[in-house]
């Protein structure tokens, strides 16, 4: 299995390098050369199992001669292990074929625990074949950061470094981001926003001489890696209600695009997914862009659903190259006219071949509180104001005779102030998590200024 830049002009890579490489050095992201399929039986094979037994044969046909079947399996048993739900990816009914897919039980109760744990046992397998040390750049709007670093921390071949935009991340997901006390993580608070924070991760990965003296890193989605391991949940909760014998929509609060790109892969495996649906908060490009065929980002604006604040979306960048028929030149270029003006055109065919893909909507700050108010109400149950988001788009795009399903990506303990004022209650952390507030913090708030940010990870990175 091979890996090609979206940008076409990167060297192509194995599922090793390709992982530990991040970022493609013609600023492009790997995707798969050829995205291997499951059979209907294959997939009603899925039935059953365990979450760790169907990840093995979710990944595995993407991992070619990279690792082992012995270090895959012991790989993806360690990840899990430390899940707070025998299912990890438990599933509840909301409404009459409404479903919550609920994946927040990891260690930092958000989404991107089932790829960052995950990735994090592969990085030391392969790390430990040639006692390779490496340095991990990360941006994150509140739940990468935290995740990357309960992955990482303490590993003595990996200095980590998370930029995230100060103040505009929820006190939980700063806390999960500067209590750690290993010397190997590091918490960047930057003067911007998500959008700074990853274009600097980027212009990171786009400076050789940095990159190279460093041996770069990346974990956020722009690593295939991150995309494959959620694929895996697509596949066992579509199963869970009747795939392959009957398809299911799924609606994903999005952001940087990662985790419906994953489902769009669960699709083009052959799991039977009728709808796909991009929820957005106020930060709506996405759904601006497949509207009206522009893409222009207009500035991120703070919401009560933060993780979601981006609006220049890594990985649909990935989505372009698929809908412009795999043609890296043409993304390329739009990715050129989008730094030097600010915005590109989609073409008319590459719309429709993203309509035809993607369905979208997005809902208001007001609607986002009403949703949270609402549920708790109707089920009992609190949801974080993500996943409200995702509800509330689920509900206006909802074919009733097919099983909706809604990711529920963290937990309403990570943003209880959303929470308390939808519903006047305070959702809990759990007890392992109680003394997060009393712990000490540690913090460096840094210019948005490549330099100053590239100068500090020379001086803090151990050598
Ligand atoms: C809680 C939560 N929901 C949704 C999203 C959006 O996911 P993605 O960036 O993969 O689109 C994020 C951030 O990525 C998140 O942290
Ligand atoms: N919402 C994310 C933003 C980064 O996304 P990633 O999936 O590309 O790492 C976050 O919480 O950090």
């Amino acid at each position: 299995m091979r890996y090609v830049s979206t940008r076409g002009a990167a060297p192509t890579l194995g599922f090793d390098e390709a992982m530990l490489t991040g970022l493609a050095r013609d600023g492009g992201l790997y995707v798969p050369e050829t995205v291997p399929t499951l059979s209907p039986d294959e997939i009603a094979a899925l039935s059953g199992v365990s979450y760790e037994e169907a990840a093995y044969r979710v990944i595995r046909p993407f991992i070619g001669d990279s690792f082992t079947d012995d270090e895959l399996r012991g790989a993806i048993e360690r990840a899990y292990a430390r899940f707070g739900h025998a299912a990890r990816a438990p599933i509840v009914q909301l409404a009459p074929n409404h479903f919550l897919l609920e994946l927040f039980h990891g260690p930092t109760l958000a989404f991107k625990d089932f790829a960052m744990q995950l990735i994090g046992q592969l990085f030391q397998i392969a790390l430990a074949r040639d006692g390779r040390r490496i340095t991990i750049v990360g941006a994150t709007s509140g739940d990468t950061g935290s995740a990357a670093i309960e992955a990482f921390r303490g590993l003595p071949n990996v200095d980590v470094f998370i930029l995230f935009p100060e103040g505009r991340v929820s006190d939980v997901q700063r806390r999960q981001m500067t209590t750690p006390d290993e010397d190997n993580v590091h918490a960047l608070a930057i003067q911007g926003d998500f959008d700074d924070a990853q274009a600097r991760v980027k212009d990171m990965f786009n400076h050789f001489e940095f990159r190279d003296s460093v041996n770069l890193a990346g974990v956020n989605s722009i690593n295939w890696a991150r995309v494959l391991a959620q694929v895996v949940y697509y596949f066992t909760s579509a199963v869970s209600l009747g795939a392959p014998h009957r398809p299911v929509s799924f609606t994903v609060p999005t952001g940087n695009f990662g985790d419906i790109y994953a489902g769009h892969v669960a699709r083009r495996m052959g799991l039977p997914i009728d709808r796909l649906v991009i929820a957005t908060n106020q930060n709506d490009i996405l759904h601006r862009c497949l509207t009206t065929g522009e893409y222009r980002p207009d500035g991120v604006k703070p919401s009560i659903s933060p993780s979601m604040d981006i609006q220049v979306s890594s990985n649909f960048e990935r989505a372009l190259f698929d809908a412009y028929g795999r043609d890296g030149k043409a993304v390329a270029q739009l990715m050129d006219e989008l730094k030097r003006n600010g915005a590109f055109s989609v073409s008319q065919g590459a719309g429709e071949a993203l309509r035809e893909v993607f369905d979208s909507g997005r809902v208001s700050e007001d609607q986002t509180l009403a949703t949270i108010a609402r549920i708790r109400r109707s089920t009992g149950q609190l949801v974080c104001p993500h996943t409200a988001v995702g509800i509330a788009v689920a509900e206006l795009r909802h074919d009733p005779a097919v099983p909706m399903i809604t990711l529920a990506t963290a937990h309403p303990a990570k943003f209880p102030d959303a929470v308390e004022q939808a519903t006047g209650e305070r959702p809990a952390l759990p007890d392992r998590m109680s003394d997060l507030f009393s712990r000490p913090e540690r913090v460096t708030s840094v210019p948005n200024d490549l330099s100053a940010i590239e100068n500090l990870i020379q001086q803090r990175r151990r050598r």
